[in-house]
């Protein structure tokens, strides 16, 4: 069985055609094409994907799009299905507040638990980073930080002197002491950013093993993965549709 998983982020619009752990076709689409309209060249790109996939499974972290995406929807035969925290099957949430958390953030609680076992740690790096902590408990919550882009794009909209990085700008930062503007500001980013990114995992692996637990997966997926230091990589396994697998796993689980 085949299904058509569709992510929608803050900036892209992920998705790809999922078997298990094989993810196919996939690709990305700026979610800010939904936001007055259904896109027809959405629904054009994914016809190809349609014409293999059993059903459709989405999850939305921008709510006000999901009525232009399921129009952009509307000419297909399969059945849709939407992950919110009332159709997470298999999946116990333990958090006061359900409905607060981000459907992605769902997604890949579920893909781990799935495929990579528990207690797991999976880190997603979008607009903004998300930590969830995902144990024999089900899923318990976790961390939510500033992403790479929003950083950098916010110090040049904050301040009159201070251009806008690229992402091409974070990679391979060499030095600890900047000899420009730019350079200085390269060092702020891209070691903050991995910095910011170590001392949050580390906080939750001493809290989860203060706890007792067993060793967690670290998992890692999003965007801005390739800009952190080649050291940390090794520090998680990088599982870059992990979202699109949850998807349609939960799809899966609800038949
Ligand atoms: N392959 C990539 N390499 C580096 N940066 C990326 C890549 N893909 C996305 N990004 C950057 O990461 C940010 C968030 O990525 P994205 O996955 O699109 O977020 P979201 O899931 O919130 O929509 C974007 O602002 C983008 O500039
Ligand atoms: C934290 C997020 C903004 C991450 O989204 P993304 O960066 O992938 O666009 C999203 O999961 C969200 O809006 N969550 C709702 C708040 C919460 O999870 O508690
Ligand atoms: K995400």
């Amino acid at each position: 069985m085949k299904t058509l998983s569709i992510d929608v982020g803050n900036t892209s619009t992920h998705y790809g055609l999922v078997a298990g752990q094989s993810v196919q076709f996939t690709g990305h689409f700026p979610t800010a094409e939904f936001r007055h309209a259904p896109s027809p060249a959405f629904a054009q790109k994914l016809a190809p994907l349609l014409a293999e996939a059993d059903s459709i499974s989405f999850c939305s972290v921008v709510p006000d799009i999901n009525d232009n995406l399921r129009a952009s929807l509307a000419a297909c035969q399969q059945p849709i299905f939407h992950l919110t925290c009332d159709s997470c099957a298999g999946l116990e949430l333990v958090y006061p507040k359900p409905h607060e958390i981000g459907q992605d953030r769902i997604a890949n609680a579920i893909a781990a638990q799935e495929f990579y076992g528990i207690p797991a740690i999976v880190i997603d790096m979008g607009t903004a980073v998300t930590f969830d902590i995902v144990s024999s408990q089900g899923y318990e919550g976790g961390i939510i930080a500033p992403g790479l882009a929003v950083m950098t794009r916010y110090l040049h909209e904050q301040t009159a002197l201070l251009p806008e990085l690229s992402a091409e700008d974070l990679l391979n930062v060499e030095g600890a002491i900047g000899k420009s503007t730019v350079h200085a500001m390269k060092l702020g980013v891209a070691v903050g950013f991995s910095g910011m990114i170590d001392a949050l995992l580390l906080k939750v692996t001493n809290e989860l093993q203060k706890r007792g637990e067993p060793k967690p997966v670290v998992l890692s997926t999003g965007g801005s993965i390739a800009n952190l230091t080649k050291d940390w990589a090794h520090k998680s396994l990088f599982v870059g549709d992990l979202t699109l697998m949850g998807l349609a796993v939960a799809a899966k689980r609800q038949l």
